[in-house]
């Protein structure tokens, strides 16, 4: 048994998250979780939401509430749709908590002390009008790069190139509009990411098994133009983590907050707290995770993240953890996903483009979803979402190949024998071969697991569910049972078993269907298997059973329809 430690890129607080941002972060990290969970390890899976930062700010405004209700209350909806789509965190954690205040001043303080931190006056748009200064999202103006006239001050969403906001061409306030705005002078710390440059390239370089993706993306940063930047972490704002030097103050910050990007992955060491917190639990429970001195050595930590999230994890949040010069965990492996797009066009949670968690849930259940993302997760280049594409894939996978069967062998079983596993009859040529076959295909159904090769897991999985429908149709005990009742009724119990099985291989991907199949086969047993031939003996001649409701029911053309036509469209 080992130990795992993974993270997902913590969703921002902003508003519902859309398919995309669920495929390129927690759904395989939830995969990844449940699998290495089935296979007997020890597993603290963390996410969290992401809350400071100006968007968090502007929505709260927009909706009218104060900034900490509306993030309170968004981080609630937040965690019932992960519930609802199965997404099995250890703690759903959020970065306003008093943890993460406390870990993320203390980083400051240690950065501070290694002389990593530089204090930088510099001049920051003012707004007159506002009586504040505008960072990041609270500036709008024209893009100087493809000209869109709505780019923000951190980023223009139309050409994706990152900003800052005295780049912006007739640039305004993104609260009152004002443009009466002046240049002024502000403090603020910087990162000195440059002296930990030829550090984290090291480690970079020592990293031979990440996703090209992953490496490719922190190079570039590390090497492009002047090579790793400092980086600005504190901003002119009241809502976030406020400035301190560890516990004391720090003269010459007052009033102002670190910058989300800081403080976000922090968070993933604050929720592990969190967690000890809300179990009761002394503080070494939580640090056993994260301090290799204090028995973190043997934990073996992987990321889940979208690209555009990879500069933070490779550079940014390494270099507050090497900079402290204390022993706390690096991360073993960074899996990054390339894009989920919408039916020829970008997801979007400013435009409300796509299909959003809970519009999902409410017109399918969730492991209709999680199949069809996982399956088509965007590994090795982008991947799109067409309701095609779902409607074919749902019927041809789900309902087609593991439905069947499932419906199959237990209505035959119970028309012929009744909802009990028939005894008699022994395994002939054909069994053995079936067996010989799972038991191959499950040997790389782990192996794509190990190394999260999401799509061919979902490919391999799939796979052993067909070998079953093939051996039923060649079996066809519907015929035998007519000249060979006995041999029917192995080749029936062998049907039922599998039926067991097949919950157990599946629940990583499809955690509900999962429950059902165990429910109806009436087991609780979900041993992952050692061998095929004994996981196919776990339900005994005598044990009962029932037929299952429909396990999935398929995707009409109207409905398809009808979807298509709804989400169409941006969401109000
Ligand atoms: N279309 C997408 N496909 C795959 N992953 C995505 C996509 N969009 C965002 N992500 C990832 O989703 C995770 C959560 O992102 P976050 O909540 O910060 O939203 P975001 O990146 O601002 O997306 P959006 O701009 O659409 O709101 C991040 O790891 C991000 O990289
Ligand atoms: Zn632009």
């Amino acid at each position: 048994m080992a130990r795992h430690l993974i993270t997902s890129a913590l969703p921002y607080i902003n508003g519902i998250k859309h398919l995309g941002n669920l495929v390129g972060s927690q759904l395989p990290a939830d995969l990844y979780a449940r699998y290495l969970r089935a296979r007997g390890h020890e597993v603290m899976f963390i996410c969290a939401t992401d809350e400071h930062g100006t968007p968090a700010e502007l929505a709260a405004a927009r909706t009218g509430e104060p900034v900490a209700e509306y993030c309170a209350r968004m981080h609630r909806v937040q965690a019932d749709l992960a519930d609802g789509f199965g997404l099995s965190f250890d703690l759903y954690g959020r970065s306003s908590s008093d943890r993460n205040h406390r870990l993320t001043q203390h980083f400051a303080g240690r950065l501070a002390d290694n002389g990593l931190i530089r204090e930088v006056t510099e001049k920051q748009v003012y707004s007159i009008d506002d009586g504040r200064f505008l960072p990041d999202r609270y500036i709008e103006g024209t893009c100087p790069n493809c000209g869109y006239d709505k780019a923000r001050g951190d980023q223009c969403e139309n050409c994706t190139k990152q900003l800052d906001p005295t780049d912006l061409i007739a640039p305004r306030s993104a609260i009152s509009g004002s443009t009466n705005l002046e240049m002024r002078e502000t403090k603020h710390l910087y990162l000195r990411q440059s002296a930990l440059r030829d550090q984290i390239a090291a480690w970079i370089d020592s990293k031979t098994d990440w996703p090209i993706l992953t490496t490719s993306i922190a190079r570039k940063w590390l090497n492009d133009g002047d090579g790793l930047q400092d980086r600005g972490i504190t901003r002119d704002l009241n809502w976030g983590i406020p400035v301190k030097r560890g516990d004391r103050d720090w003269p010459g910050m007052e009033g102002k907050v670190f910058y989300v990007w800081f403080d976000a992955p922090i968070e993933y060491i604050a929720a592990t707290a969190e967690w000890a917190d809300a179990h009761g639990r002394p503080d070494a429970d939580w640090r056993r995770w994260w301090r290799t001195d204090e028995g973190a050595d043997d934990v073996t930590y992987t990321q889940f993240m979208g690209k555009d999230n990879v500069p933070f994890h490779t550079l940014s949040f390494p270099a507050t953890l090497i900079g402290s010069g204390e022993p706390w965990k690096l991360v073993d492996y960074i899996k990054s996903f390339n894009y989920l797009t919408y039916d020829g066009g970008q997801f979007s949670t400013s435009q409300g483009r796509g299909v959003f968690m809970d519009q999902a849930l409410e017109i399918l259940p969730a492991d209709y979803w999680r199949w069809w993302l996982l399956s088509h997760a965007p590994e090795s280049g982008d991947s799109e979402f067409t309701w095609d594409n779902f409607q074919q894939s749902v019927n041809k996978d789900l309902a087609d190949v593991l439905g069947n069967f499932v419906s199959r062998v237990t209505k035959f079983c119970r028309s012929k024998f009744g909802e009990t596993v028939p005894g008699g009859g022994e395994y002939g040529a054909d069994e053995e071969r079936l067996i010989a076959d799972l038991t191959a295909r499950l040997r790389a159904y782990q192996d794509c697991m190990a190394r999260m090769e999401i799509r061919k897991s979902a490919a391999e999985l799939r796979a052993i569910w067909v070998l079953g429908n093939e051996y039923l149709q060649s079996a066809a005990p519907w015929s035998t049972f007519k000249t060979d009742p006995e041999r029917a009724a192995m080749q029936v119990r062998l049907g039922l078993n599998l039926i067991r099985l097949y919950a157990v291989l599946s629940a990583p991907f499809l955690p509900f269907a999962a429950r059902s199949m165990l429910q109806a086969m009436r087991t609780e047993n979900r041993a992952w298997p050692g061998d095929v031939a004994q996981a196919l003996q776990a339900l005994p001649e005598g044990h009962d059973f029932t037929v299952p409701d429909v396990l999935f029911a398929k995707i009409t053309d109207d409905q398809r329809a009808d979807w298509e036509q709804r989400f169409s469209g941006i969401r109000s």
